[in-house]
């Protein structure tokens, strides 16, 4: 049943739950009303959850497991059917994609977070415990994926029917393998006209080396087998294997902060027990707080007094710096200090740009903002920058152009900020030849992250450039338009394997530079998938890309030509190589006529009008500032293959 209630926040929920046996889920999705006092919150109503003794519950019961696959194979589909069949929602048509919460991914049609849910799951007359944590499948997002993996024992490969493996999911099933946990491969959108389960299976057992038997066909969307999958989940994952009677030890493995309540960590218990009022450290700071509130994810907070070893749940416990809940770090009793866990590596930003507030009056609000969301999204590098032109601002770095655009969206939709992005670039290094340099850096090799800081060659020995392995799986019809694309972007082929009849897949070594800006849409648009392995090389700048300076210089102001709207003066548009410059082009000026109110007269009064309107553009180049639209720096980078 889905109700609506229109309140007083606080005051209709007590009531309601003696009324009714149900229990009142509150959605965090709340929308001001015309009456400010009063908020409009979306109430999910749903079954009582089997109110269990989780002190008594077997740590043999749990299950912690993630589900994996390429982007779009229906990993989210799933997860929704799973919390239906446990009870966790309600069936409604409204299902979908619950666990997608952000407004961003919901738009997008894309999981950016991961989200955890608690499922409890009746199988041969014993309540198990199910963790599901659901995890984005674009390659941007992996770093959550490795996240995810880490607080689980197992992992649902998904693959669809119909497209096969997928870049993605190579990479995806290593991730898993090499962290040793359980894999079971579901084969999914069986429904669909063109699915070829078998041949899924086959190239599954090729790539993979899992047993055609050992695959489980379903359709998410119709819920066909997906019973099936809660009982393989079951049978096939085991349980997590720490004590209850250990000392509390657990990992903090998301965080998120809520403008109401502070930082909310997600942790998965690793031993022990962990109570209200309890005092805990965290071992990276070694800060002290006192726990307010904990429960379970389902997928909504739900409050327990408890939460045993071998559970996944939530804590409150008075965060308020964003910087305090660091994702991969140990929590412990305050009195049972214990080693802290392996924590996660952190993250490689593989894509800089500078943000600025539209208006610097903005920048204290912005800065805030830019806080509080590297909090929910720790991969995110930020350094204070500033420009000439944009004044004070941020230089950030990010996994790829997807996230970035997702970061910036996030910004605008979740804290109203309005910000300029430069042109996003890639790291690269300079060894110095200047002993002067060298001693000013303290080191020969030194990275650049923003191109104002590029050193002049006359100071530098060699310029070296990141080079990123990557894996391409396509169609065989499509391998020599990629091929030719691939050599167009620099790119060096290092294996090529057939993985079924008509599918290969390729690993080329690519340049960073030439595909951190549209090589996945490009792939994307010819039916195929490319994944990165976020290892970065340093190899030397190849001299065939000084060559194409000439002729991207010139593409690049024939784009920004088009990108820049017309001014009340005239623009140049350069390109230049240091101070010597290669392209230009010119954005003519807005003319006002300013002769529209001479009628006939004398044509040395209408020269001295032209004269006059000359000089004042003249002024008004000088202090006037240009126009550029918040995504041209993005747009113009954007190039078309042929
Ligand atoms: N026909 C059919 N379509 C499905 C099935 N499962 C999912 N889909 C559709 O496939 C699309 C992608 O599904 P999602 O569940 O969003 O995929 P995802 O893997 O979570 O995507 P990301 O979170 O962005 O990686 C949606 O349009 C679903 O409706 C299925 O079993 N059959």
């Amino acid at each position: 049943m889905q109700l609506s209630l229109i309140k007083h926040q606080g005051c209709a929920t007590p009531f309601l739950r003696h009324l009714l046996d149900f229990r009142v889920y509150q959605t965090r999705q709340r929308s001001q009303c015309c009456n400010t006092a009063c908020t409009v919150i979306r109430h999910r109503w749903m079954k009582r959850a089997p109110s269990i003794d989780m002190s008594k519950f077997p740590v043999e019961r749990i299950r912690n497991f993630s589900i994996i696959a390429h982007i779009d194979h229906g990993k989210s589909t799933l997860a929704d059917r799973l919390l239906e069949l446990t009870g966790a929602i309600t069936t409604t048509d409204k299902n979908k994609q619950v666990l997608d919460k952000l407004q961003v991914e919901r738009e997008r049609g894309i999981t950016v977070k991961a989200q955890t849910a608690s499922l409890f799951y009746k199988y041969q007359g014993q309540t198990y415990l199910l963790n599901l944590i659901d995890t984005p499948g674009h390659v941007d997002f992996s770093y959550e994926v490795s996240r995810s993996i880490s607080a689980c024992q197992g992992v649902l490969l998904i693959v669809d029917a119909n497209q096969g493996i997928q870049a993605q999911t190579v990479a995806n099933f290593y991730l898993a393998f090499e962290a040793q946990l359980t894999i079971i491969p579901v084969i999914n959108k069986i429904d669909l006209k063109n699915a070829d389960p078998e041949r899924v299976e086959k190239q599954i057992e090729k790539v993979f080396d899992i047993p055609t038997e050992e695959c489980i066909r379903i359709s998410a969307k119709l819920g066909t087998n997906v019973e099936q999958v809660l009982q393989e989940v079951v049978k096939r994952l085991p349980p997590p294997t720490f004590k209850k009677e250990d000392p509390f030890k657990a990992l903090v493995f998301d965080s998120n902060f809520d403008h109401y309540r502070g930082v909310v960590a997600n942790i998965a218990l690793f031993g022990g027990c962990l109570s209200k009022g309890d005092r805990i450290i965290s071992a990276y700071l070694g800060k002290s707080y006192e726990v307010n509130e904990l429960g379970l994810l389902r997928p909504d907070e739900h409050p327990t007094d408890r939460l045993y070893a071998g559970q996944v749940g939530y804590v409150i416990a008075g965060m308020k710096e964003v910087k305090e809940a660091q994702i991969g770090d140990t929590l412990y009793h305050q009195k049972h200090p214990v080693e802290a866990l392996p924590g996660f590596k952190p993250a490689k930003a593989m894509v800089f740009a500078g943000m600025y507030p539209m208006d610097q009056s903005d920048y204290s609000a912005l800065r805030s903002a830019v806080e509080k969301l590297t909090l929910n999204d720790s991969s995110v590098t930020v350094q204070r920058d500033s420009s000439l032109a944009l004044g004070a601002g941020w230089r950030l770095g990010f996994l790829g152009l997807l996230h970035m655009e997702v970061f910036n969206q996030r910004l605008e939709q979740e804290y109203n900020a309005s910000v300029i992005v430069t042109a996003p670039t890639v790291p690269y290094k300079a060894i110095l030849s200047s002993a002067k340099l060298i001693k000013e850096h303290g080191k020969e090799e030194i990275t650049i992250v923003n191109p104002a800081q590029f050193p002049d060659r006359s100071v530098v020995k060699e310029y070296l450039e990141p080079m990123v392995m990557g894996t391409i799986i396509t169609p065989d019809d499509y391998i020599g338009k990629i091929m030719s694309i691939c050599l167009n972007r620099r790119a060096v082929q290092k294996n090529m394997v057939y993985i079924d009849d008509h599918r290969v897949m390729m690993k080329y070594l690519f340049p960073l530079n030439e595909i951190v800006v549209d090589f996945y849409d490009l792939l994307k648009s010819m039916s195929s998938g490319y994944y990165l392995l976020h290892k970065l090389l340093f190899g030397s700048m190849y001299l065939s890309f000084k060559d194409r300076a000439y002729s991207a210089g010139k593409a690049m102001c024939e784009r920004l030509q088009d990108a820049i709207p017309r001014q009340m003066f005239e623009i140049a548009v350069q390109a230049a190589i240091g101070s010597k410059v290669i392209a230009r082009e010119t954005i003519k000026a807005y003319k006002k006529n300013v002769l529209a109110k001479c009628y006939g007269g004398d044509i040395t009064r209408k020269m001295k009008l032209l004269k006059k309107q000359a000089e004042g553009k003249k002024k008004m180049r000088y202090v006037g500032t240009v126009q550029v639209p918040k995504d041209a720096f993005i747009n113009v980078l954007k190039r078309k293959d042929k």
